[in-house]
């Protein structure tokens, strides 16, 4: 038998990064491609209804997701919880990766692996990787600072979607990224086709780096930070001591870069929690293609800049296979994804994340595209 007391660490990748990034296309390149190591990914979504999953491709591994909430805090339990019970079958894995929600902060999920003395014995936080959507990444600088944390965290930074940009914006884009975070390795990629021996046993995470950003980050306890709109963060009865009216977000992301953006780190609070973000969550039944694609055409036109992510599975009446559909404002694209099983239910769902949308109309205008409606 295994003597897990000798045994080495089991690395921790964690994966983070705006939604639509490309997160899940770089797991899916993990868990597809043949390196011969076996992962088990621990997935935290946002909405309330579960599509990342069914986005991820089928293979062996274990898959454990962690719905509603954000990593930060809710579920942070659930995190060591899930993390305790991976370690109690030694040798099973060669690697732990945790794909954070896209509106997630990615410390204090890091936070987790030295937190609990159980699991910090256990494994070893080897990098945190920040993907990075080279085409929105100017639009999110502006309005959203859990995009800028992200990359300030990071210890590789995948600049993703090249083929969106010109090589003049490329490299603009590259420099913001090097002025928030001198350090990070930095790759640049198209559907997030780095090398994954750039990405997996990096042996990169650099707990001195993260201590000299914060100085408090091995606190227990040390909840300071921002949460995804999910989370119920605020609901719970924390006692450590500050407002949570002010979330002034000071885990120490004090870096002072100076790349001439508008930032808004201690600005009004208003600004800062991005409370405006809201998932819009439909379920209906087989659609009528002839009615559903001008519809969502009309749509990501006409609310596109409010439209941080959607995405969804579409039953569509006559057709044997899922079509998967997603966007990130204005860019949306579609395919068919692989055929109904027997015993599936034939329903169509679809996530939208953005800001100011009108779900009633949205709902009733997606309901209206259903084959027998
Ligand atoms: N044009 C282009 N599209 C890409 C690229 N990489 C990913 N995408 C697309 O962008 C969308 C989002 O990709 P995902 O991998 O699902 O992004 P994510 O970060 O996991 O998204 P969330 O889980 O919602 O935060 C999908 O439609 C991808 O097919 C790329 O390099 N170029």
């Amino acid at each position: 038998m295994a003597d897990t007391a000798t045994q080495k660490p089991v690395p921790v990748t964690v994966l983070t990064g705006y939604l639509g990034a490309g997160k899940t296309t770089l797991l899916n390149r993990i868990l597809s491609e043949s390196h011969g190591k076996k992962y088990a990914v621990i997935v935290n979504e946002f909405g309330e209804i579960g599509i990342d999953n069914d986005l991820i491709v089928e293979s062996d591994e274990e898959i454990y997701e962690m719905n509603n909430g954000c990593v930060c805090c809710t579920v942070r339990g659930d995190l060591i919880r899930v993390v305790e019970g991976l370690m109690r079958r030694p040798g099973r894995f060669d690697g732990i990766i945790v794909e954070t929600t896209g509106l997630a902060d990615p410390v204090p999920v890091a936070q987790t692996f030295f937190m609990d003395d159980d699991v910090r014995s256990k494994t070893e936080l080897d990098a945190v990787v920040a993907l990075v959507d080279a085409k929105h990444l100017p639009l999110r600088l502006k309005d959203s600072r859990e995009a800028e944390d992200q990359i300030a965290f990071a210890d590789v930074v995948v600049v993703n979607k090249t083929d969106l940009v010109t090589p003049a914006e490329l490299a603009t884009i590259e420099e913001i990224v090097r002025a928030i975070n001198p350090t990070a390795r930095i790759y640049k990629t198209t559907r997030s086709g780095v090398d994954l021996a750039r990405v997996l046993d990096q042996g990169a995470f650099n707990l001195e780096r993260a201590l000299e950003n914060d100085p408090h980050f091995l606190e227990h306890g040390h909840e300071d930070h921002v949460c995804g709109p999910d989370c119920d963060h605020h609901h719970h009865d924390h006692d450590h001591g500050h407002d949570h009216g002010h979330h002034h977000h000071d885990h120490g992301h004090d870096h002072h870069h100076d790349h001439g953006h508008d930032h808004h780190h201690h600005a009004a609070p208003s600004a800062i929690h991005d409370v405006t973000v809201k998932s819009i969550s439909l379920r209906g039944g087989e659609m009528n293609p002839d009615r559903f694609f001008p519809w969502i055409q009309k749509i990501t036109q006409t609310q596109g800049p409010n439209i941080l992510r959607l995405k969804g599975i579409i039953a569509f009446a006559g057709d044997d296979e899922r079509y998967v559909v997603q966007g990130v404002h204005m860019i949306i694209e579609g395919d068919h994804q692989r055929a109904w099983k027997e015993g599936e239910k034939r329903e169509s769902r679809l996530v939208f994340i953005g800001r100011d949308l009108d779900r009633e109309k949205i709902e009733q205008s997606f309901l209206a595209c259903q084959a027998n409606g």
